[in-house]
């Protein structure tokens, strides 16, 4: 299902009319039409399924830590449907040589961002797809992001960062390959 961009400028209009606002004087005419087309962006993850990026697999003998970090996304917070943002770090270590292109890694975190999320869930239907989809002997993702509901409103605290993890697989149990990733991901 895609989006519904009339029904988003009928919502538009109502919030505009509900905070006081006139959405017929000039400067708002065309909001609702492009809050339309940025949800429509914003949201674009709820139709892809991200496992789909492992579909693809290559054979390549090496069972050592494969890691794309720094990977920046947007995502809009459930709550508030204010942004979070911030930069993922993907890794894994490949089984049987089921290795897959890096930027699929990124194209996941992608996908898995834009849809109204929480971080938590973030970080953990990444881990879960590759663990699925690649069957490999570990998996860690790591997000950290600032959200603007903790910053522009609320709470008020611009520059606080949150980290989440998850950890699949062997890395549950090694915390030397763990701490591997922490410090490759810290270079
Ligand atoms: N766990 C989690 N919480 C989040 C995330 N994004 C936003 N939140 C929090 O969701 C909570 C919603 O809390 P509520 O008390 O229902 O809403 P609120 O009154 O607007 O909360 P305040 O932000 O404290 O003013 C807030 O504490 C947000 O900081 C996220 O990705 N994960
Ligand atoms: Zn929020």
């Amino acid at each position: 299902m895609s989006v519904d961009h009339a029904k988003i400028e009928q919502a538009v209009r109502m919030i505009l009319e509900a905070v006081g606002e006139n959405p017929d004087r000039e400067g708002l005419l065309d909001t609702p039409k492009r809050v339309a087309k940025m949800y429509a962006e914003a949201f674009e993850g709820l139709d892809v399924d991200e496992e789909q990026y492992f579909e693809t697999i290559f054979s390549e003998d090496h069972e050592e830590i494969v890691l794309v970090k720094d990977i920046p996304f947007f995502s809009m917070c459930e709550h508030h449907l204010v942004p979070f943002f911030g930069k993922a770090h993907v890794a894994y270590i490949p089984r049987g040589g089921r290795v897959v292109g890096l930027s699929k890694l990124a194209r996941a975190v992608e996908t898995v961002a834009r849809r109204p999320q929480l971080q938590e869930r973030i970080t953990s239907t990444v881990a879960n797809a590759i663990m699925k989809k690649l069957e490999p002997h570990g998996v860690v993702v790591v997000v950290e992001a600032e959200h603007m509901c903790m910053t522009m409103r609320g709470v008020k605290k611009p520059g606080a960062k949150t980290v989440t993890t998850s950890v699949r697989g062997v890395f549950e149990q090694d915390a030397a390959a763990r701490a591997e990733v922490i410090n490759l991901i810290k270079l």
